[in-house]
């Protein structure tokens, strides 16, 4: 029954790095590294912006955007509304990753009013998930979810009620990401494990997913997008974590199995697939 789904991620990796294709970031400065090197590593083409008339140039001209709010800067009161903007209008799709919803006044109403833009896919952790549907008013979501900082703090199945509604809402996919991943698109629900704790030990690889699900987004809908991108870091985390000997090392290999995986060995990666009651 998951046939299907699987060639559609095998199709995906294969045409991302057939046709490498250009998928622009504003992302947090902490991370935007990493992003950069996970979008490259699987063939894509990365271009990180920060101001308002570059961000609406790179929306009309990618294949995909990646937009976090890790980091605020006064110049995304501009920037991120413009760019949104250019999204919408150009139908370029788009991954929202709402770090630390509810931080600050400028983060929390740059996101209150992306509810509208709607994001194709929305990925983040538990805790930002479940705030994030809060914020928009959604089922499933709680405007006293626990996001303390840009750690997660609940478990991923508690997520699950906000991802389906965030997901019916934007009619794109949500992917929560945690020890166990859940990729919804409202309908269905895909449930992967695998990765490594040390994925906790290093900054971004869950931002680095979101740049990754953008990628194959260019060339794929939403849901196997997220699947796809989900997969891969459950495989390759698992891998990488066999020959590193600290975070470091971890992150070095984690880079080097997004380059050398083949499709098959991601498509046959285990999931778990369940139909949402309507
Ligand atoms: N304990 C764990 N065991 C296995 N894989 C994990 C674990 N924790 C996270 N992951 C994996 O790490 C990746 C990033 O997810 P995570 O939930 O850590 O994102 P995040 O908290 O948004 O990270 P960041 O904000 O640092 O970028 C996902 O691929 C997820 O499956
Ligand atoms: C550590 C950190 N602080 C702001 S953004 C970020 C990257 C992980 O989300
Ligand atoms: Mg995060």
């Amino acid at each position: 029954m998951t046939e299907w789904i699987q060639k559609e991620m095998m199709v995906a990796m294969n045409k991302v790095r057939e046709q490498t294709p250009l998928v622009p970031s504003i992302t947090n400065t902490v991370t935007i590294n990493l992003v950069a090197n996970a979008q490259l590593a699987v063939g894509g083409s990365a271009a990180m912006v920060y101001l308002p008339d570059e961000g609406e140039s790179l929306a009309k001209l990618g294949q995909s955007f990646y937009i976090n709010v890790g980091t605020m800067f006064p110049i995304y009161q501009e920037s991120l509304p413009r760019t949104v903007q250019a999204l919408v209008a150009n139908q370029t799709p788009w991954v929202l990753d709402p770090v630390a919803v509810g931080l600050g006044e400028l983060r929390t109403s740059l996101l209150a009013s992306f509810k509208q833009g709607k994001p194709n896919i929305i990925r983040g952790n538990a805790s930002e998930i479940i705030a994030l549907a809060g914020l928009w008013g959604l089922s499933g979501g709680a405007k006293d979810s626990q996001v303390k900082g840009v750690d997660a703090s609940e478990p991923v199945e508690q997520a699950i009620p906000a991802a389906i509604s965030l997901a019916r809402w934007t009619n794109g996919a949500v992917a929560v990401s945690g020890e166990r991943d859940i990729i919804t698109d409202g309908h269905k629900l895909a449930f992967s494990s695998g990765g490594s704790s040390f994925y906790e030990k290093i900054t971004g690889a869950g931002c680095s997913l979101g740049g990754v699900c953008a990628v194959y987004q260019a060339v794929t809908t939403p849901f196997i997008a997220a699947l796809t991108a989900s997969t891969l870091y459950n495989v390759a985390g698992k891998l990488a974590e066999q020959q590193a000997t600290g975070p470091a090392s971890f992150q070095q290999h984690f880079l080097d199995q997004l380059y050398q995986l083949s499709p098959s060995q991601v498509a046959s990666h285990p999931f778990e697939l369940k139909e949402v009651s309507e």
